[in-house]
């Protein structure tokens, strides 16, 4: 699976940041989609919208979802499934520079950016982001499609829900549940759980 050319979808911030990544691994990318046509700053090659992936077959090429999030938003989940249900695979792409545990187990397309550091016995879920810096202790869970912004702090034991977003610089003390689909504000410090599709901020983190 591995050394596969690569495709990446998006053209943004996100996708430029994997991109170093996948340049100093000297990793092959074939070019870009994106919804309209747009220049990338690597000069990558434009391939069109998402649609034009499928015409590579799905054993020629790999994925690299370059979107990024900046809250709540179910567009990488839908993208990861659209192109699952192809038949395609997703490219995990981890900085050289991060720290990560030899025990941790990992799903498929997981981001992880520079500096970050992952501890003992953590799972982190299919098409992740753990973003610059953030650092996840021991025992974590970490469900898919969740996006750790830069900077995030979770102790150990905490399990964070599918389609989370935890936003810049937030704390989340040990052995808490964050439900799905909830949004913990930048700056935040949770010390209780957090139900499903709840929005959290402040120190101590209060629902609003
Ligand atoms: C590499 C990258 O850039 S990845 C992206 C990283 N970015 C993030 O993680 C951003 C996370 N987003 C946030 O923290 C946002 O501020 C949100 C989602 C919590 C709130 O956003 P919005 O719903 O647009 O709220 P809005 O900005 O209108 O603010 C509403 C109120 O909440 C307050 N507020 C907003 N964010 C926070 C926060 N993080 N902590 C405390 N209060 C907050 C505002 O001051 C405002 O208060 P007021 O009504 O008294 O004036």
């Amino acid at each position: 699976m591995k050394n596969k050319p690569i495709i990446i979808i998006g053209n943004g911030g996100h996708a430029r940041a994997l991109i170093e990544i996948l340049l100093m691994q000297s990793r092959e990318i074939i070019g870009f989609t994106a919804p309209t046509q747009q220049v990338n700053p690597f000069g990558f090659t434009y391939l069109g919208k998402d649609e034009s992936i499928e015409q590579y077959h799905q054993d020629e090429i790999i994925l690299v979802l370059g979107l990024g999030t900046i809250q709540i938003s179910s567009i990488r989940k839908e993208i990861f499934d659209r192109f699952k249900k192809l038949g395609y695979t997703f490219e995990s792409t981890i900085h050289p520079k991060t720290i990560i545990s030899p025990t941790v187990q990992f799903g498929e397309g997981v981001q992880i950016m520079a500096g970050a550091i992952v501890q003992t016995n953590t799972k982190i879920a299919d098409n992740t982001i753990i973003n610059t810096g953030t650092i996840i202790d021991h025992d974590c869970i970490i469900d898919a499609h969740t996006h750790l912004a830069p900077g995030v702090t979770v102790s150990g034991s905490v399990h964070i829900g599918e389609s989370c977003h935890i936003g810049t610089a937030a704390t989340i003390i040990q052995g808490i549940t964050v439900g799905k689909k909830s949004l913990v504000g930048a700056g935040a410090v949770v010390v209780s759980n957090i139900a499903n599709e709840k929005k959290v901020v402040g120190v101590p983190a209060k629902e609003v």
